[in-house]
């Protein structure tokens, strides 16, 4: 049985899993079109591509229906509940990375931390009736993180594209999402809190500890770990 790999299929990530393992002498290509979401693997033996999206890497890993994936840690944490009992994470890969963070209004001068956004969330449900809304699509990792910093008063609101909009729009009063160079928020008049960095992501070759690793699969982990370096 050949050791199924996950790699993202496209967006940011694709081309730069391809680029991380040729220059291991891993070479990974479509076996037809564009189009075609079947891959070859050569330079290994072996070793089967799958071609999926990132986002739904971590369900697949998770399942054990592949044997290794490429993926964003942020979407390893937010999709698989204990998610180190699932999968281990094998190499940090040194792109794909971005900064899973809370920000609120630029305008909100008193408010820095998290405490400040503890006491002003208070405040607003007393004044409007209802809790301050967080504009997020990583709802698991924004509730876990504000958990343990004791902020208890706000609402979650889902998000899944351009969340940093959602305040200016009024659908939010804050967001978590994502930023690599900032621009995003600033153009939408948002700051990050001084302590509001809930994770710092980047592209991780994860193993499945669900999947089948029979001999045969050990053996074929065991060169595939020597050829990247582990
Ligand atoms: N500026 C950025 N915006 C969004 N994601 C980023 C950015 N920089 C790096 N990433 C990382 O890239 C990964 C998401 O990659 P990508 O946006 O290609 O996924 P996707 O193709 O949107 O996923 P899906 O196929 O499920 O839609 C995440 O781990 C994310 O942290
Ligand atoms: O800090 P910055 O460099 O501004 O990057 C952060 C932005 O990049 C992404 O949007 P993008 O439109 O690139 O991807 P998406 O399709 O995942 O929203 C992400 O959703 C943020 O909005």
């Amino acid at each position: 049985m050949s050791v199924k790999l996950g790699v993202p299929s496209k967006g940011r990530l694709m081309e730069k899993t391809v680029d991380w393992f040729a220059a291991r002498g891993i070479r990974l290509r479509r076996s037809g079109s564009e189009r075609d979401y079947a891959g070859v693997v050569e330079g290994i033996d072996g070793v089967e591509l799958v071609l999926l999206s990132a986002g739904e890497m971590p369900r697949e890993l998770g399942a054990g229906r592949i044997h290794l994936g490429v993926t964003g840690s942020d979407v390893v944490r937010e999709k698989l509940v204990h998610w180190d009992q699932r999968v281990e994470a094998l190499a940090e890969m040194g792109f794909g990375g971005a900064d899973l963070v809370i920000a609120v209004p630029a305008g909100w001068v008193d408010v820095d931390t998290l405490d400040d956004l503890d006491a002003v969330a208070a405040q607003f449900r007393a004044r409007h009736g209802h809790r301050l809304r967080v504009a997020t699509k990583y709802h698991r990792l924004v509730r876990e993180f504000l958990r343990e910093a004791g902020v208890a008063d706000y609402a979650l609101v889902d998000s899944q594209g351009a969340t940093e909009g959602t305040v200016k729009a009024e659908t939010a009063e804050a967001v978590a999402d994502i930023t690599s160079t900032g621009e995003t928020l600033r153009a939408n008049g948002l700051k990050i809190l001084s302590d509001g960095l809930i994770h710092s992501s980047q592209a991780t070759l994860f193993r499945s500890r669900q999947a089948v690793w029979g001999d045969e699969e050990r053996a074929v982990l065991r060169e595939f770990e020597a050829r990247i370096g582990l």
